[in-house]
């Protein structure tokens, strides 16, 4: 039998653009003198997926603490549904799921659901909630004694137990196999279809490609990029190609060059082409490797392009 939907949002005005229900405006955020974000202009508008990508560091914890109102901007603005993040009326109609999640040792999981719910004046059936995220056989258990990938699909649960407009992922499916990962997957993208709305930070475009529609690539504290899902696969599917030779001629497709212990690393996002290219021009080369990089790498040659 089909489930109710999770999320409840109000759509007073379905022809107009969807309105916008947080937003970051020229935000510099500082800690003892460390930029983590540098002048950031950033919407999630409602009824979105939108995936928040970027390497270790890059401040998208920075930005979701922020837009929760658990952090204040050094300068700068965050709005919430409109208003102040740190109202409890905006902070009610979210739900999030922090990067790290301290749970009561000692209370069953039944009775951390129960806590986080009494909070919300509408809250899900428990039952049905655990449930979905496939934690009932746990429900007596007491939180301490649950695996890390336990503990942090209950983490995840606890976002939605609000029936929240909106909510917010931070690294959801950090320490979860590949089985959890899907079935959390598929909860997020139903609480969506159902009208919800949703931020969502990896490190894994696979993630947020399975996800989400818009993607906003964050990079030492900057927007790199803000683009459907498809647009920033090809500007992050950058291959590097490796080989020993001399002073090379300009070659097209190259983002960036590097040499070191002998050998040069041409990154590029069509290495097939490039190969033909040494190939056709003659260049005497040898060693040759070809690579896809990591999204880590491929983050920092747009940074630094
Ligand atoms: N409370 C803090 N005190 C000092 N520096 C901080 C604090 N929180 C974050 N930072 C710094 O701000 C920068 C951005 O951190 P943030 O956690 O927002 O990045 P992130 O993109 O979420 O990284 P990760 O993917 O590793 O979680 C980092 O350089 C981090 O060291």
């Amino acid at each position: 039998m089909p489930q109710a939907p999770l999320a409840a949002p109000d759509r007073t005005s379905p022809a107009a653009e969807p309105a916008v229900v947080a937003r970051a405006v020229g935000v510099t955020r500082r800690y003892a003198g460390h930029t983590a974000l540098d002048s950031v202009d950033f919407e999630i508008r409602e009824g979105e997926l939108l995936g928040l990508l970027g390497p270790n560091g890059a401040g998208k914890s920075t930005l979701v603490n922020l837009l929760t109102g658990l952090r204040q901007v050094t300068s700068g603005r965050c709005e919430l549904f409109g208003g102040d993040p740190r109202r409890p009326e905006n902070r009610l109609r979210i739900g999030v799921t922090p990067q790290e999640t301290g749970l009561p040792e000692t209370l069953r999981v039944t009775e951390v659901v129960d806590f986080v719910a009494a909070h919300y004046p509408d809250p899900v059936d428990r039952g049905e909630l655990l449930d979905r995220f496939g934690l009932t056989p746990l429900a007596r258990r007491q939180t301490g004694g649950l695996s890390g990938g336990e503990k942090r699909r209950l983490a995840v649960a606890l976002a939605f137990v609000g029936r929240p407009r909106l909510v917010f992922l931070d690294e959801p499916t950090t320490g979860l196999d590949v089985e959890a990962r899907k079935a959390l997957w598929d909860r997020v993208a139903e609480f969506h279809a159902g009208g919800g709305t949703v931020l969502l930070t990896s490190h894994y475009l696979e993630e947020v490609e399975a996800l989400a529609e818009r993607v906003v690539v964050l990079g030492r504290g900057r927007v790199l990029a803000d683009d459907t899902v498809a647009a920033i696969r090809g500007l992050v599917d950058v291959h590097r190609v490796s080989l020993v030779a001399g002073e090379l001629p300009r070659l097209p497709g190259v983002v960036s060059e590097r040499r070191e212990d002998g050998r040069v690393h041409l990154m590029t996002t069509d290495p097939d082409r490039l190969v033909r290219e040494l190939v056709t021009r003659g260049v005497d080369f040898s060693g040759l490797e070809v690579r896809p990089t990591s999204l880590e790498e491929a983050f920092l040659t747009i940074a630094g392009s």
